[in-house]
């Protein structure tokens, strides 16, 4: 049995804020896929009470925030409590994703740790209860559970298939500026947007993001009025050699471009990685995962 799952970060393609709901949270229509870039969250069996431990490029920023609070404790005490099981392993969380970035890293994690801690402790949980459970800890969750690319709505809860995805590049930047997911919802004074129109495929990377242009992400305006390094890190990112088209994900302040192929988006993560601009900001390319 395989004892760490895969944290993949989480791309909003497009985000429509449709609504807000009377306890403040906003309905979301958004475009969910995933990156190759991930945490990794691996299990060592003991019997010792639960315990945390960090690694990785990000790890720190983790280690000096209280373990309690760590989406990855949460999710497992929540998961425990709800099947009536002993707490007990060590958690090693590595992680690679920037954190408070827009690509749901801690929403990923949360996910990880219900899969993994599910399996290892061989607890069977039915996959809506799961679903409820995710929830529980963040409206980012749920889609994070299955790692498909989603049409996602309501404040997150709603998942659907997305059109079927063609072979797509993709890189991410962050210029390393953390932004706050409500800091920027209530920067918004955009009114909502309408529910998003959708194809049930595109025939390829440049068909796709052709398409998708015509759609938003009403979150990019505020967030860039909060960080307006993020504005830079747009047009950097659509300056880059075969781009067919750069937005923000989530709350930001990560954003992504979208290429023909991994290739491509390679080669513009090299010529990113040499532009004075783009100095100390993380970059990741890879495949759009389908
Ligand atoms: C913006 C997105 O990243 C898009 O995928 C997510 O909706 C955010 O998901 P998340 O980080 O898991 O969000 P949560 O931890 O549940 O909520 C953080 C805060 O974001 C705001 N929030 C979040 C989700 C949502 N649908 N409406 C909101 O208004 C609320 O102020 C909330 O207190
Ligand atoms: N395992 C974790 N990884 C990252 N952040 C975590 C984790 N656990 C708790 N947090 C807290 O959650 C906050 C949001 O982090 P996260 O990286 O999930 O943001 P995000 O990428 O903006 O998420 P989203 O796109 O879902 O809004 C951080 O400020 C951090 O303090």
């Amino acid at each position: 049995m395989s004892l760490s799952e895969t944290a993949h970060a989480k791309i909003n393609l497009t985000l429509h804020v449709t609504g807000k709901r009377t306890d403040g949270y906003h309905l979301l229509d958004s475009l969910v896929v995933f990156a190759a870039a991930a945490d990794t969250l691996s299990y060592l069996p003991s019997c010792s009470p639960l315990s945390l431990d960090f690694t990785g490029p990000f790890g720190q920023v983790l280690a000096t925030e209280a373990t309690d609070d760590n989406l990855v404790i949460r999710a497992a005490r929540l998961l425990a409590e709800d099947r009536a099981t002993e707490q007990t392993g060590r958690l090693i969380l590595e992680k690679n994703l920037p954190v408070a970035s827009g690509i749901g890293g801690g929403s990923a994690d949360a996910a990880a740790t219900l899969r993994l801690l599910d399996r290892v402790w061989e607890l069977n949980t039915p996959p809506d209860r799961l679903h409820s459970i995710a929830m529980q800890l963040g409206a980012d969750v749920p889609v994070c559970l299955a790692q498909h690319p989603t049409r996602m709505s309501g404040i997150g809860e709603q998942l659907a298939p997305a059109p079927a995805l063609p072979d797509c590049g993709m890189i991410l930047v962050n210029c390393g500026e953390a932004v706050s997911t409500p800091a920027v919802f209530k920067a918004r004074t955009k009114s909502f947007s309408p529910e998003a129109t959708f194809p049930a495929s595109w025939p390829d990377a440049k068909a796709m993001a052709t398409d998708l242009a015509r759609l938003t992400n009403d979150l990019e305006a505020p967030a860039c009025d909060i960080c307006p390094t993020i504005r830079t890190v747009l047009n950097t990112i659509a300056g880059l050699p075969g781009c067919r088209l750069s937005r923000m994900s989530g709350s930001g302040a990560t954003c992504f471009g979208l290429f023909d192929t991994a290739a491509a988006a390679d080669t513009a993560a090299s010529a990113l990685t040499h532009n004075p601009t783009g100095a100390g900001w993380w970059v990741h390319a890879g495949p759009l995962l389908r």
